[in-house]
């Protein structure tokens, strides 16, 4: 099973939150040791949730502190609203994270969308890619960003940010950032980081968790239709992560591996 992607199946959430730390504090420290901050990009979903409850949960030790002072947080897909809208992954991610950091912690640098440009989703995109191209500009001749890390969700379609089965995005080769107007999950107008972006982190991380998710993991994880979750296991490998329940992966056969890092 050389280079492929590590599934590591959890009896629930509780249990799953301490290992997702763990490896997001590793990916952390080997940014920091790489270049000083740690970038990473999220998911809306229930992603910002269960990161919560991984992340401000106290640490353990000195090797498991989560340095926000030195975290740039990037959106991996996001809605076309405004930041205080209920649809707005930026919003989720304040009420469910940003918001709950004890007083006095060092805030994390996090990058929104420009809601100047709602009207016009090219344009939202491309200004959202200029953010990056501005942040990860400082890294050798950036072709594509490299994200110290992106957390991502796993719809029961098989999407991922916001890039959906058969969709023409999927074949986009030179965009870091996209628009899509046709989202078939509400609200359809969004933009998205492409597939050669994600599939150039130095790692993905993917959560997925409930019974909901078993018949598409299988389908992920034991078939051959190109669901976009699929693609990036193909693309990434071994640098892929799943963290999941049991409930998600019930009868799926893929070898599912104790959690180390
Ligand atoms: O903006 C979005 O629609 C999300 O970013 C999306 O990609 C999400 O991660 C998946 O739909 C999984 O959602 P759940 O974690 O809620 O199942």
């Amino acid at each position: 099973m050389a280079h492929q992607a590590n599934l590591y199946a959890f009896s629930g959430v509780d249990t799953l939150a301490p290992a997702l730390r763990a490896y997001v504090v590793a990916c952390q420290e080997t940014g920091i040791q790489r270049h000083g901050v740690f970038k990473v990009g999220v998911s809306g979903g229930s992603l910002p949730k269960t990161l919560a409850q991984a992340l401000l949960a106290p640490a353990a030790g000195d090797n498991d502190t989560v340095k926000w002072a030195k975290w740039e947080i990037f959106f991996a897909d996001e809605r076309a609203v405004p930041l205080d809208h209920a649809d707005s992954n930026y919003a989720l991610l304040k009420a469910e994270l940003l918001d709950k950091l004890p007083s006095g912690t060092p805030k994390p640098l996090v990058h929104p969308i420009d809601v100047e440009q709602l009207n016009d989703t090219q344009e939202l995109a491309d200004q959202y890619e200029q953010v990056l191209v501005r942040s990860f500009a400082s890294r050798d001749s950036v072709k594509l960003p490299i994200f110290d890390l992106l957390l991502l969700g796993c719809g029961p379609d098989g999407h991922t940010c916001s890039l959906f089965p058969g969709h023409a995005l999927l074949r986009e080769t030179s965009a870091w950032v996209a628009p899509i107007e046709d989202s078939p999950k509400p609200p359809p107008r969004r933009i998205t980081l492409t597939l050669p972006v994600v599939n150039h982190a130095v790692r993905v991380a993917f959560v997925a968790t409930g019974a909901g998710k078993k018949e598409i993991m299988r389908e992920i994880f034991e078939s051959d239709k190109g669901l976009p979750c699929a693609l990036v296991n193909e693309g990434t490998g071994e640098r892929c992560s799943w963290f999941v329940d049991n409930a998600a992966v019930e009868g799926v056969s893929y070898p599912r591996r104790p959690f180390s890092l």
